[in-house]
């Protein structure tokens, strides 16, 4: 560059002195750290970057392109290239030079020369050598800064920050915030309109906003789970101390083997819905452990109520394994007689309580629970801020679901009917203000006539709003925290707190289960603070797989392409995962002599803000990728058909089979048309549906578009696959491997199968062998 620069200054020798200047002037804010950031349309005034006002020797220097990583190009140079070919770049270019020369006005040569002339060399002497000593050192510098600023061959967590795409960590997780919290949003989306699961998406992150960490896999024998030794704040968010840990001896490893069901002395008629639902008969862990355990027994009074923490990893089948034994407890001690008689709409006084994080995740454990009522008779209602119709009419409830934000709402419906009528009053209050500006109105324009009477003609008329039934916890047998470290975390403790107050003050005796895939040293915390929770005797029931991923699931990396965007490259790599499960399949029909199953699978893309959620759907779906958007304020374009509540399609249903009503060939074939032409295949989504949901196995793929801010939201992201045994994927996009992930260590140590096309195919979009594999079977087919 510094070459060219003085070709330029022999040729035009007072114009290169000017350059020399201007350049010595840019070359500090040039320099910066923040020179080379990939960025698309983000420039802010005064910032010199590709797409804003870059320095006069930057732009003329072409050669200084074909230095800079090529990935800066993919992210941000479709804008850059668009901005300079902007005439009004060159014109402001221009005007800099006016500025920097003279300080305004179009006589930049002129008051240039003046400075010049002015320029007492030995006064300014400093300054030209300081000048001189830039230009000198100018290759050097830059060429180390353009080392320190290629975010995409080294340091990879600057990477993490700076790529606009792959969101810089907290600016998003801000973003997502203000976009998910407000209200607006729960009432302008109709699809999904009411519950509390809008609010803050990254409320079902790990809590708090800090670094996570895993607690550390130790021996624990017979030893506390609970500490008497307070963890000092510095170490809340550092790895774990050591005296947090999870099982690796011999007893747990045996008694976590998978046995039959008809091994631990399951009622008849829990027993066969278990037996109807998972044909194997076999347990998973963490069942083994939780149904082997003294849960399966009455509490003994002399030991007091059962508290408990079930902990394994994802798609492990821990809502089994707390449900069995609360339903046989709830059986046992089922008097039908006096729970038929209470009355509907009174008082609601469930006998188990599960709370949860999101409407989603209770919608879908209830259905859970409900596959078993039609064995053992149960009544179990899910409750959300929009049913409270259905709760209000259950009477009897043996098991209430609900989030915690809806259960506290219920708990303490004054404080809710104060928000409602708070909220009503100011409505109020602007409708009046407005019928008197128009009665004024009126009044001046027939001041000597009557008085009209305004009648109140407002559309839509005055909704009837169905008053929430109250909430109390006077017949409280169970009290289970799924997702224990959200709803223990800060985004949820306020309500959760709240929950466990009343539950202490009206059933200081309930039995307390806890339920997580992820032990933070910060969640032990929070169970060691309350003395409810942590009542003694306190039982672990940890799977020996804690803080693994699941065994079939897979772990790639692919960095980004050196052609195209994110997006596309996104795109070019959920086609080629879905070429390769149609390759597997027809591998497997080749092999077992099966004919092909032609089933298709689906995806589901994780992005940090709702605005790249439907980016992405665009660019999929300009692919022919049927794709639909699930956050909290996609546009309903995005969501695809409101009927057919297309996010199930991507969930394992848990619904009772029913009998088949046999359906008449023309409604038969009119949905099977709509289902070929409708049927998503990805889900693009943030946050919010990282949490528990069980996805079904046809999801064979995750892919973490923004790398999830640490391992504990990374493991449950990726645990959206890979359940219940089933084999998946989860890809890291952007990232080479490990040592690029900031927590790549944490990484390392909890990933049991790592994919080895990360050594064949480095960028996304080359060509390799597996592909030529597959383009080959495509066109076979
Ligand atoms: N004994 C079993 N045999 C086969 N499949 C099972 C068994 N128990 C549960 N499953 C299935 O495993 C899947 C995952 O179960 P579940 O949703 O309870 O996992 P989880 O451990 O709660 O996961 P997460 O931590 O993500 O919430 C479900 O589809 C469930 O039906």
């Amino acid at each position: 560059m510094l070459s060219r620069a003085s070709t330029v200054a022999r040729v035009v020798p007072p114009l290169a002195q000017v350059l020399g200047r201007a350049f010595t002037a840019s070359a500090t804010p040039l320099g910066g750290g923040k020179h080379q950031r990939p960025r698309f349309g983000m420039s802010k005034p005064g910032d010199r970057e590709r797409g804003g006002q870059p320095g006069r020797f930057d732009r003329r220097d072409r050669d200084r392109d074909s230095d800079r990583p090529v990935e800066s190009y993919e992210h941000s140079g479709q804008r850059s290239f668009e901005k300079r070919g902007n005439g009004n770049a060159y014109e402001s270019r221009g005007q800099r030079f006016d500025r920097r020369d003279g300080g305004g006005g179009g006589g930049g040569y002129a008051q240039r020369n003046q400075r010049f002339e002015r320029g007492d060399r030995e006064e300014r002497g400093g300054r030209f050598e300081r000048d001189d000593r830039f230009s000198r050192g100018d290759r050097e510098d830059r060429g180390d800064r353009f080392q320190k600023n290629d975010r995409f061959e080294a340091r990879g967590d600057r990477y993490q920050k700076n790529d606009r795409f792959e969101s810089r960590g907290d600016k998003f997780q801000k973003n997502d915030r203000f976009e998910s919290r407000g209200e607006r949003f729960q009432k302008n989306d109709r699809f999904e309109s009411r519950g509390d699961r809008f609010q803050k998406e990254d409320r079902f992150e790990a809590p708090g906003r800090t670094e996570q960490t895993l607690a550390p896999v130790e021996s624990f024998g017979d030893g506390p789970l609970i500490l008497d030794k307070p963890i000092h704040p510095r170490d809340r968010q550092q790895a774990g101390p050591r005296e947090f840990p999870v099982p690796k001896d011999q007893a747990t490893v045996d008694r976590a083997k998978r046995r039959d069901f008809g091994e631990f002395g399951i009622r008849a008629d829990l027993l066969e819905a278990l037996g109807q639902k998972f044909v194997n008969g076999k347990t998973t862990p963490v069942q083994s452990l939780a149904w082997s355990s003294d849960l399966m027994k009455e509490p003994n009074p002399a030991k007091g109520p059962h508290r408990a923490i079930l902990g394994a990893e994802t798609g492990s089948g821990k809502t089994h394994a707390y449900l069995v034994p609360v339903m046989q407890h709830l059986k046992a001690t089922d008097n039908v007689d006096s729970a038929s008689t209470a009355p509907k709409g009174a008082n609601v006084q469930p006998r188990a309580l599960v709370l949860q994080p999101t409407h989603e995740l209770t919608r879908q454990s209830a259905a859970m629970a409900k596959s078993f009522t039609h064995h053992a008779k149960l009544s179990v209602v899910g409750a959300s801020t929009g049913n409270y119709t259905s709760v209000r009419r259950a009477g009897r409830i043996d098991m209430l679901f609900a989030t915690a934000t809806t259960c506290k709402n219920l708990l303490f419906p004054q404080e809710e009917a104060n928000k409602e009528a708070s909220k009503e009053a100011s409505k109020e209050a602007s409708k009046e203000a407005s019928k008197e500006a128009s009665k004024e109105a009126a009044t001046e324009a027939h001041e000597e006539g009557e008085q009209e009477e305004v009648e109140d003609n407002s559309w839509p008329p005055k909704k009837e709003v169905v008053k929430p039934p109250h909430l109390d916890f006077s017949r409280l047998d169970w009290l289970v925290l799924d997702e224990t470290d959200v709803l223990l975390g800060d985004a949820f403790k306020e309500e959760t707190g709240a929950i466990i107050e009343r539950v202490r003050a009206e059933a200081p005796n309930c039995n307390i289960l806890l339920v997580t895939a992820t032990l933070s040293p910060a969640l032990l915390e929070s169970i060691k603070t309350n003395d409810l929770l942590s009542q003694k005797p306190f039982a672990k029931h940890l799977s020996p797989g804690l803080h693994q991923l699941p065994t079939n699931l897979e772990t790639r990396f692919v960095p980004w392409s050196k052609r195209g965007t994110a997006l596309t490259d996104v795109a070019a790599e959920v086609k080629r995962g879905f070429a390769e499960d149609a390759m597997d399949e027809k591998l497997a029909a080749d092999r077992e002599g099966a004919g092909l199953l032609n089933s298709k699978s689906k995806a589901v893309v994780f992005v940090g803000t709702a605005k790249k959620a439907e980016q992405m759907v665009k660019t999929l779906l300009s692919r022919d990728i049927p794709t639909i958007a699930w956050t909290s304020d996609a546009m309903s374009e995005f969501k695809g058909p409101k009927s057919k509540s297309p996010i199930r399609s991507f969930l394992v249903s848990h619904k009772p089979e029913r009998a088949a009503v046999p359906e008449s060939p023309a409604a038969t074939e009119t949905a099977a048309a709509q289902d070929e032409n409708v049927e998503p295949r990805v889900l693009v989504t943030t946050s919010m549906l990282s949490r528990g949901l069980d996805f079904s196995p046809a999801v064979s793929s995750i892919y973490l578009v923004d790398p999830p801010r640490n391992v504990l939201d990374f493991v449950h992201r990726a645990g959206r696959t890979a359940r219940g045994g089933y084999h998946g994927r989860v890809t890291l996009f952007g990232l080479a491997n490990f040592s690029q992930v900031r927590y790549g260590d944490a990484l390392k140590g909890i990933v049991r199968k790592v994919s080895t096309r990360q050594a064949i195919v480095p960028g996304a979009r080359r060509p390799d062998a597996r592909m030529a594999q597959l383009r080959a079977f495509k066109n076979r087919q």
